[in-house]
């Protein structure tokens, strides 16, 4: 089994507080995995460290078998959407889709226009005066092209309204299947995660309280849906 994301006792420290904190876990190729928790839990900082943006103070972290800081020729196989899908907005669809092919080699600019074609957004519209929906979408689009092995979401859905989320994560899910990358993305919104995710990872106050496959975790632990299991864990960790 092919290991695409790993973390030894990782740490990440701003001053003298440790934002993630001994966090060591394993996310198998293929999988479509949730990270969960509260504001502040970690959820950015353990994305921006796997995407290279942070260094750690503490542990390992391994992307493709390699460390992710500073290091291209891992980076240039993640895909990487922060949160609110910051985009250049004076620039459309199309321009943005250059420059991303400029940028990187491998990247598919037919898989991008096929994806706006089949949820029609047009690619000559400047996309800050696309809808939140629209432009998570472009981001996405934009992610996908670049065929990371990885792809790492940050709150992707989080300022899109529920059936424009229904349609993000299905896109996202079919982009999936056919590509077979692994993907990691943090989420507030529990009951999205049910029908979208097969691997969950929980995040609270900077240390992992939970992380496996979810048909794992819920025959261990006998609950009914992935939103109970999250809850439950993260109150365990609170009355701690
Ligand atoms: N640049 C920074 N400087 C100082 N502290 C930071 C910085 N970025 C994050 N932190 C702190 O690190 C901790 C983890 O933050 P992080 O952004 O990773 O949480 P999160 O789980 O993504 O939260 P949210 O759900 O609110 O986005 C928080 O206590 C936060 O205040």
């Amino acid at each position: 089994m092919e290991i695409v994301l790993e973390t030894e006792q990782l740490g990440k420290r701003y001053g003298r507080t440790w934002a993630l904190r001994d966090c060591s876990l394993r996310l198998p190729a293929g999988r479509v995995a949730a990270l969960v928790g509260p504001n502040g839990a970690g959820k950015s900082t353990l994305l921006h460290l796997a995407v290279g943006l942070l260094r750690p103070d503490a542990g390992v972290i391994r992307v493709l078998g390699q460390a992710p800081y500073d290091n291209t020729s891992v980076l240039s196989q993640v895909g990487f959407v922060a949160q609110d899908t910051p985009l250049y907005r004076d620039f459309t669809a199309d321009e943005l889709f250059t420059m991303g092919s400029r940028l990187n080699r491998r990247f598919d600019l037919a898989l991008a226009h096929r994806r706006l074609e089949q949820i029609a957004i047009p690619r000559d519209k400047p996309v800050g005066r696309l809808s939140g929906g629209q432009r998570a979408q472009v981001a996405l689009a934009l992610a996908m092209a670049k065929r990371p092995r990885l792809l790492l979401l940050d709150e992707p859905v989080a300022s899109i309204d529920p059936l424009a989320r229904r349609e993000f994560l299905d896109a996202l899910m079919g982009i999936v299947a056919e590509t077979g990358t692994t993907v990691l993305l943090s989420s507030h919104i529990l009951a999205d995660l049910e029908r979208t995710c097969d691997y969950l990872i929980v995040l609270d106050a900077s240390e992992v309280r939970l992380s496996g496959s979810v048909d794992t975790l819920i025959g261990e632990h006998r609950h009914v849906t992935v939103e109970d299991l999250v809850l439950r864990h993260l109150a365990k960790g609170a009355s701690a």
